[in-house]
């Protein structure tokens, strides 16, 4: 044991602490990589192993440079959950990267691959296959749908697409499905694209079904109690003061309205109305979160097998609880993430609950700036983030990121500066919207949400200026706590060691996330067993999934996975990687032999 101490690197001793070692046996040093709290409650069963042993797998060498500490619970896997259905892929001689992420690894190496997720809402400017897969190329990791707009045939298209693109060229994007949601909104402008409201017109806001063309001047309101909710003198607000106007007199149905603030609005645009300078939002809270559309659109996005489904305009815990129940029931085979849209005030009262019912959230800047004054929306934005960074769940930044490259093959400086503060504030992902979905530049618009963030990313990492985050135990048992507590140490290795990876082999995820959450230096490569596992790391920070099968002896595994990715010039000898696994619950530390 003694002599093992010598391979140790100094950091690596710093971060084990080296008293550990003078006791000099393994039942200490299992106690010393766990915190005090798991120590006293823990029945300490850690006599295995502590080994070191050259990379090339013989044991005890004390001449060789790299070296391997394990440390085992006796293979009692904790932590470890299957679940049922996951068909787990039985090719057991290939490894599956994404084509984007394979090259850019070769080409510029571990250290400067992008850590923040991307995602990119599709809509007619990039339905299309080869449009697809130039943003698959400039590296879209998820593809969203928005079911407020499109049909239903439409939607399948578009989920097909993305399916042939992953088959047929070796990408792995998810697919995310977002809710229509009850809010209020406007109809679909019959069929214009836009309509434009100048300053002092009187325009007519109705709840009637109008058969065939809209009269000029005449909005559909999607909410039947529109006319009777609004009072005359109250403000309406489209997409949260895009354009405003002034309600000036109810007519049975018709409600007229004098525009204040010119501008343009957009088919199915939010609408919101304000009263003595409030929200006035005692109906909304009446309407179902989930409507009865919703519950279609969910049963279609079952059935298709999308990756996330994310709910817009969630107001309480109970009904992601209620969402995640329905799908658990429905679809055996898959395991659909569900993310929480935060947009709503009721969202913010109820920001923990719901995040922690949730799999993941979204800052849907969008809908939040239009009901709470847009001063207050960075701020939301920063507790969001880090709310779902504690409760290790994914966090989406989403809406007019570069809101201005709709129309212009460059972003404002200003723009850059929104994405960076994202990339800064190390939210999982960024999402296009209109940019992507309509604009003019969904090409240019990905480049620069990449170039932004490989740039902050690394700007950061060089000037040591990431705070460390303090990360509460939020686990429901002991094992996860072990869990936990191995990917804190791992992370902290990684950054004192700076180890070129690290490696996690995990069958539902978990472990990935965990690892995620601690934001190490390093890219993180995720093997999972199966493609839905993989599509859905996708979404976290710093992960690069891949797909491998793999089985519990993790000596076979590391063996296996250093074949497979030197064989595809992934690694290469000298490399320096922390693994861990969800399976043996173990941190392991050497060079790729
Ligand atoms: N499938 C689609 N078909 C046509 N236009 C679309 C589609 N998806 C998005 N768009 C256009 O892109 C714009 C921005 O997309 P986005 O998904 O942000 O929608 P949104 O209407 O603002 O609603 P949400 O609050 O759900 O994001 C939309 O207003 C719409 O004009
Ligand atoms: C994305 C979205 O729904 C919003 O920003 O409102
Ligand atoms: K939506
Ligand atoms: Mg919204």
């Amino acid at each position: 044991m003694s002599q093992s101490l010598h391979l140790l690197t100094p950091p690596f001793i710093r971060t084990l602490n080296c008293s550990a070692f003078a006791n000099n046996t393994c039942h200490s040093i299992s106690k010393l990589s766990l915190p005090k709290s798991l120590n006293s409650r823990f029945p300490v069963t850690f006599t295995s192993s502590l080994s070191v042993r050259a990379s090339s797998g013989s044991d005890l060498d004390p001449s060789l440079s790299s070296s391997q500490a394990l440390l085992s619970d006796n293979g009692a896997g904790a932590g470890f959950v299957v679940s049922p259905g996951q068909g787990i892929v039985s090719d057991l001689s290939s490894i599956e990267v994404d084509a984007v992420t394979e090259a850019e690894l070769k080409e510029n190496g571990f250290r400067s691959t992008r850590r923040t997720k991307l995602i990119c809402t599709i809509g007619p400017a990039t339905c299309g296959f080869e449009q697809l897969e130039a943003l698959a190329v400039g590296g879209m990791n998820v593809a969203r749908i928005n079911m407020c707009h499109g049909t239903r045939e439409w939607h399948k298209m578009v989920i097909d697409r993305v399916r042939r693109l992953n088959e047929e060229k070796g990408f792995a994007v998810a697919i995310m499905m977002d809710t229509e949601g009850s809010e209020i909104h406007m109809g679909d402008l019959g069929g214009a694209s836009s309509a434009k409201a100048e300053d002092g017109d009187i325009w007519t806001f109705s709840v009637r079904a109008f058969d065939s063309t809209l009269p000029e001047h005449t909005i559909n309101v999607n909410y039947d109690g529109f006319a009777e909710d609004v009072n005359v003198g109250d403000e309406l607000l489209v997409d949260g003061g895009m354009v405003r106007f002034e309600v000036i007199e109810k007519i049975g149905p018709d409600v007229k309205c004098l525009c204040t603030d010119p501008g343009l609005m957009l088919p199915r645009a939010n609408l919101t109305f304000w009263r003595n300078g409030s929200l006035v939002r005692e109906r909304n809270a009446m309407l179902p979160t989930i409507s009865s559309k919703d519950w279609l659109d969910i049963d279609f996005g079952i059935a298709e097998g999308v990756d996330f489904i994310a709910i817009s305009f969630v107001k309480s815990a109970e009904v992601i609880n209620h969402l995640k129940s329905y799908i658990a029931a429905r679809s055996r085979d898959s395991d659909i993430a569900v993310i929480a849209k935060i947009e709503s005030i009721d969202s913010l009262k109820n920001l923990e609950e719901i995040i922690q019912a949730s799999d993941g959230a979204m800052v849907a800047r969008g809908d939040l700036g239009a009901q709470i004054p847009l001063e207050q929306v960075p701020s939301a934005q920063q507790r969001i983030v880090q709310v779902c960074r504690q409760l290790n769940k994914p966090v989406i930044v989403a809406s007019q990121l570069l809101e201005s490259m709709i129309e212009y093959p460059t972003p404002t400086r200003a723009e850059v500066a929104d994405v960076s503060e994202a990339v800064r504030q190390r939210a999982d992902a960024l999402m296009l919207s209109g940019e992507s979905a309509m604009g003019q530049y969904p090409d240019k618009a990905l480049t620069v949400l990449r170039s932004v963030s490989l740039r902050i990313e690394r700007w950061w990492r060089e000037q040591k200026r990431h705070e460390a985050m303090a990360l509460p135990s939020i686990g429901n048992s002991f094992s996860e706590n072990i869990s936990e507590e191995i990917c804190i140490a791992a992370a902290k290795m990684a950054n004192n060691l700076e180890v070129d990876a690290l490696f996690v082999y995990t069958k539902t995820g978990h472990m990935a996330s965990l690892l995620s959450r601690c934001r190490p230096d390093c890219p993180i490569f995720a093997f999972s067993t199966t493609p839905s596992v993989r599509r859905r790391l996708n979404l976290q920070w710093g992960l690069i999934p891949f797909r491998l099968s793999f089985s519990d002896d993790m000596d076979s595994n590391l063996n296996k996975t250093f074949s497979l990715l030197k064989a595809r010039n992934l690694i290469k000898s000298g490399d320096l990687v922390i693994a861990v696994s969800d399976m043996l619950q173990s941190i392991q530390v050497m060079n790729v032999p």
